[in-house]
């Protein structure tokens, strides 16, 4: 029976070997972190994240052949290919700092795997690596294991999974990527890594490539979709200018089959652990290589993002008159995007933030992250005016405005009416992500603004006022 090792139980490993445990009965897997409370969240009813679908998958298939375990070594020393999806984060100090990927927890895992291995593994790259990281673990696995005379093959396997359609997209992926060296053992262990997709996975989506390629599409592609979204955001921008639509511009670029219909949502702004950091590190790759105007080219992406969100927050305190001091302000949604409780990058970070620098106080609901998280990401140490509470009508009860930061369906069928009757006059919306009908909410007597779409004339003789 073939072992599996995940090495990182987190929103890639987790969902990523219970779907393989699911369609691969005849294979064993292990999940393994170090965190032992994030372990110990996996064996218990209460998964450490929410992610649709996920629990029905982990309760089919834990205590048969998957199972979650600290015990790190032991998995690792049993089996016989290791999935590596460790975090890659931003180094936040140092040399790139700011840019380029914190590769020390998968050099800490590779150490590992090199010092409990007694027999030739293939090595997984799941995590999201800078282009040629699989050069760097080749060698800490062979120099580390000489005198054992174990080999090792190294996989480019990256994850193109969105979290909130994580299970979905696993299940049915667009593609599997495998890259590997193309010598007869790494295009044997290529063939045994598509032997595991191949249970679900029809043929003619499974790519295989060498492997500098495959680490760089999965750059290449969180760069492509986080460009659209700040193309149709920096569009958004020019509409208000104009009177065009954005969803109407959309629409129509959509249309285009050399364009495409997806990722043309204008937004406050994109979020989520990995747009910023894998563009980051792309441009980092680029300014190592010398490429200084193709790194500028995609830190662009990532200005117009910081642009959108702090346009967001200019639109706010101006719209209400140029000051929300003392203001309570009804914030809708704080993750990253709907279906998630993950919080990490959202923009309600930094629109929040930025409310708060002008004195704003905060009522905060979400239907999936804790007040805890919300805390946690506010950086709330003696900050007073942050209230988290538990459903959107006490978020905006007295509020002058109210804000959507995440497109949670639950905001899309909230009565209203209500809402306005116990809002304070003017009452101000700030749609931040298009899902509200700005003309019922225009009806009821709101004062709208939704990204992207002509000002409301009160707006227009507001922002002309100051
Ligand atoms: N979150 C997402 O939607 C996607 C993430 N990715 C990539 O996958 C990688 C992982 O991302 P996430 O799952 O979001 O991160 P995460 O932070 O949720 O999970 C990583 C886990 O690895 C564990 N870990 C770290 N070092 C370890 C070690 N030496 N031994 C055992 N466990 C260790 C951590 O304790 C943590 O639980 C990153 O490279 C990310 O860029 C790729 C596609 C999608
Ligand atoms: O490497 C990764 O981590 C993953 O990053 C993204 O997935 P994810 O960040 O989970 O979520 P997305 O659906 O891409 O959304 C990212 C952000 O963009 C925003 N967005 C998305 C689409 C859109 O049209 N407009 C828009 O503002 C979302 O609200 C969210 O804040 C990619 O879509 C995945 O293919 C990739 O595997």
């Amino acid at each position: 029976m073939v072992k599996i090792c995940g090495i990182g139980a987190g929103y890639v490993g987790g969902p990523t070997m219970a779907v393989i445990a699911l369609k691969c009965p005849s294979i064993e897997v292990a999940v393994v972190d170090i965190s032992e409370s994030r372990i110990s969240a996996w064996n218990s009813k209460k998964l450490p994240f929410y992610e649709p679908g996920l629990e029905e998958v982990v309760n089919q298939c834990r205590g048969k052949n998957l199972l979650f375990s600290s015990d790190v070594e032991k998995h690792v020393y049993e089996a016989d290919i290791i999935f590596v999806s460790v975090n890659t984060p931003t180094k936040i100090k140092g040399i790139g700092a700011g840019k380029a990927a914190d590769l020390t927890y998968w050099e800490s895992a590779a150490r590992m795997i090199a010092d409990v291995s007694n027999s030739d593994k293939i090595v997984v790259e799941k995590s999201t690596v800078p282009v040629r990281t699989a050069e760097a673990i080749g060698k800490i696995l062979s120099e580390n294991s000489k005198s054992k005379g174990i080999k090792y093959q190294i996989l480019s396997n990256p994850e193109f999974l969105s979290e909130g359609t994580a299970i979905q997209d696993l299940l049915n992926p667009d593609r599997v990527l495998i890259g590997g060296n193309q010598d007869p053992q790494g295009l044997d262990a290529i063939q045994k890594l598509k032997d595991i997709y191949a249970y679900w996975v029809p043929q003619d989506r499974i790519i295989t490539t060498n492997l500098w390629s495959a680490e760089l599409s999965k750059l290449a592609d969180n760069a492509f979709l986080a460009q659209r979204i700040s193309s149709i955001n920096a569009m958004s921008a020019l509409c208000e200018a104009t009177g065009a639509e954005v969803s109407q511009v959309s629409l129509a670029l959509g249309k285009n089959t050399k364009i495409g219909p997806k990722f043309l949502n204008a937004s406050v702004g994109f979020g989520g652990s990995c747009f910023q950091k894998d563009i980051m590190n792309l441009v980092y790759i680029c300014e190592s290589n010398g490429l200084t105007q193709v790194g500028n080219y995609w830190k662009e992406v990532i200005k117009v993002n910081e642009y959108q969100k702090s346009r967001f927050v200019h639109r706010v305190v101006t719209s209400m008159f140029n000051t929300v001091s003392g203001k309570k302000i009804g914030i809708l949604g704080f993750a990253f995007k709907k279906d998630t409780s993950d919080t990490r990058k959202s923009p309600a970070i930094d629109v929040c933030k930025g409310l708060l620098g002008d004195n704003a106080c905060l009522s905060i609901y979400d239907p999936r992250v804790t007040e805890h998280q919300i805390e946690k990401e506010l950086c709330m140490d003696g900050v007073e005016c942050v209230n988290v509470v538990g459903d959107a009508y006490e978020a905006t009860r007295d509020a002058h405005g109210l804000c959507i930061l995440t497109e949670w369906d639950e905001f899309k069928t909230i009565d209203y009416q209500r809402v306005y009757q116990n809002m304070e006059k003017p009452a101000f919306v700030f749609d931040g992500r298009n899902i509200l009908d700005v003309h019922k909410l225009r009806e009821i007597g709101f004062i709208v603004y939704s990204i992207g779409n002509p000002l409301d004339q009160c707006l227009i003789n507001i922002n002309i006022i100051n």
